[in-house]
C-alpha cells in the first residue's frame, strides 16, 4: 500500500497543535513520559506495539528505567506525514496524560 508523503513545516505545526504533549518539526514528532515503574513503561510500549502492528507503523522508543521517550517519523519518506500524526493521536489515548 503507498504510504502517505511527507508534510511540509506548516502542516507539521498545524498537527503539532493539536497534540499539545508532543513536540517536534518536519525531522520528528516527539513525547516522553513517566509510568510508574519500569513494568508499567515496558506494558505501554506492549500496547504502543500493537497500535503499530495494526496500523503497520512504528515509533523510534528509548526506555531509561520509567521514562519513555518516543519519536514518531516517517523513515521511508525521510520525513513526518500524516501516519505519524495518526500514530501520536493513537498513543495519547494509551497514555497517561
Ligand atoms: C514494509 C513496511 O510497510 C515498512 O517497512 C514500514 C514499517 N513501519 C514503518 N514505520 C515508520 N515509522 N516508518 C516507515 O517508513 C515504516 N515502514
Amino acid at each position: 500500500m503507498p504510504r502517505p508523503p511527507r508534510l511540509s513545516p506548516d502542516e507539521v505545526a498545524a498537527g503539532l497543535r493539536a497534540l499539545p504533549l508532543w513536540s517536534g518539526d518536519v525531522t520528528g514528532l516527539h513525547r516522553t513520559v513517566q509510568l510508574s515503574s519500569f513494568r508499567a513503561a515496558v506494558e505501554a510500549i506492549v500496547a504502543i506495539a500493537d497500535v503499530a502492528e495494526e496500523m503497520d507503523h512504528h515509533p523510534d522508543v528509548d526506555l531509561r528505567w520509567r521514562t519513555l521517550h518516543l519519536t514518531l517519523v516517517s523513515h521511508s519518506e525521510d520525513g513526518v506525514s500524516a501516519l505519524d500524526l495518526e500514530l501520536a493521536r493513537r498513543i495519547d489515548e494509551l497514555l497517561p496524560g
